[in-house]
């Protein structure tokens, strides 16, 4: 036997495992570099998040990413330097980690790399009728273990995909292991560029749990963010605070068949962008709004979004607890929003649940890593948008 796949067979048969999960959104903001000991698998899961880092990006790089990000047309070229070059990007920032953490790389297990999404697709958005759902991530997990040396799994969303998925959300598959409880209605609220949510019954029954994006997060805020403050996000929310809602606008952006689509259902920034809300401007005849009305009114969008996709799955007289996670819950203008139109809600962070809320999403592939490694036995039912698949495709050093 190959002597890798010995070390990946002795991997999957111990009682722990130390797995770095990594993920890089729709925000381009950096990469994020979670440390996980994770034990047992399925509902049995225990994750300890040991050490938490997100390397930022570059200037450079973000706009090399943003050459070919959600773009229908683009250079070949590019995407193809890419591929390589951000795989291995990715494993020398592992390194860089591990070293200002003073652990080796033999001392770690698994590195689970969800990659940089550069096109996502689902047929509701491209509509051609013979393709099926699709989605695009790049940074190869070859190069990823080869920088490393450490056995990589990438590549997760294709598996969802070939069983009849859009390749996202896949938060629902780690949420319900590490987040459920009984006797208690959740909802994981991730406030990443895109908005999901993943509903969690009091009854932990796997047959009804999911998770679905809701539309924007922060990606069409951190859009204009660029372009009239010329800083990547509106920190804390300050131009937006100034700023006064226009219902016209508002009501135009809320006006797109994807918020009456049933669940779970993805989306991205190939249509919650700039020209998205030019052309609701147009229509509501606003074009003239004021920056800070503008952002006031793009936070309220997110949030009213959020907010009626929550009430479709709430009962009348139940309380749900939220946990929030991702860049948003930094935003007070979007959670203070949030937690007004919502008071059946207790609010909190995942922090609050042991697993920092930055953290949550890179946590989500060391998981899903973990679960294609020792775990595979939990049937979520047979329902469209939750296959019962294993994920992550193996990519070993040599
Ligand atoms: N203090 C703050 N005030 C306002 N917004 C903030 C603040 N801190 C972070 N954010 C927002 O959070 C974003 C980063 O969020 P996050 O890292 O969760 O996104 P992501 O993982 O790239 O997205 P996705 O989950 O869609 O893949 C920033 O771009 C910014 O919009
Ligand atoms: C295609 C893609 O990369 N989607 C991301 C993105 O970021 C948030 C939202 O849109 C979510 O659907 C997904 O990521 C999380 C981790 C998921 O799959 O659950």
């Amino acid at each position: 036997m190959n002597s890798q796949i010995q070390q990946l067979y002795h991997i999957a048969q111990k009682p722990k495992r130390r797995i770095i999960g990594l993920m890089s959104g729709t925000s381009l903001d950096g990469l994020d570099v979670a440390l996980c000991r994770i034990s047992d698998s399925g509902p049995d899961t225990f994750v300890t998040l040991e050490r938490f880092s997100t390397v930022p990006y570059g200037d450079e790089l973000k706009a090399d990413i943003r050459t070919i990000f959600a773009k229908t047309e683009i250079e070949f070229e590019q995407l193809c330097l890419l591929n390589p070059y951000i795989g291995r990007l990715h494993g020398q920032m592992i390194l860089n980690c591990l070293r200002s953490w003073s652990i080796e790389p033999q001392e770690v297990d698994i590195v689970a790399s969800h990659g940089q999404t550069v096109y996502h697709a689902p047929k509701s958005q491209h509509r051609r009728d013979k393709f099926p759902n699709a989605t695009l991530q790049i940074g190869d997990g070859d190069h990823v273990a080869a920088v490393t040396g450490i056995i990589t799994l990438s590549d997760f969303r294709q598996k969802h995909v070939a069983h009849g998925g859009e390749g996202a959300p896949l938060a629902v598959y780690g949420d319900y292991f590490m987040f459920s409880k009984k006797g208690e209605n959740r909802l994981l609220l991730n406030m990443g560029g895109i908005a999901n949510f993943t509903y969690l019954p009091a009854d932990e029954d796997a047959n009804r749990v999911f998770t679905t994006d809701t539309g924007p997060g922060n990606t069409i805020l951190d859009a204009y963010a660029r372009k009239l403050l010329n800083k990547p996000y509106d920190e804390d929310g300050k131009l937006a605070a100034q700023g006064q809602i226009n219902a016209e606008l508002l009501s135009a952006l809320k006006t797109n068949p994807f918020f009456e689509a049933p669940f779970p259902k993805t989306t991205g920034p190939e249509v919650f962008n700039t020209a998205y809300v030019e052309e609701a401007q147009s229509r509501s005849q606003t074009t003239d709004l004021s920056g800070a009305d503008l952002m006031a009114t793009l936070v309220q969008f997110s949030a009213d979004t959020i907010v009626d996709a929550i009430k479709r799955v709430m009962q009348e007289g139940e309380i749900y607890q939220v946990y929030m996670s991702g860049g948003g819950m930094h935003n007070p203008v979007l959670t203070e929003a949030l937690q007004k139109m919502l008071p059946n809600c207790v609010f909190g962070r995942t922090d609050d649940l042991g697993i920092s809320g930055d953290a949550k999403e890179a946590v989500l592939f060391a998981v899903l890593a973990n679960e294609s490694l020792a775990g595979g036995k939990t049937s979520f039912g047979d329902r469209q948008g939750v296959p019962n698949v294993t994920m992550g495709k193996v990519s070993f050093p040599m």
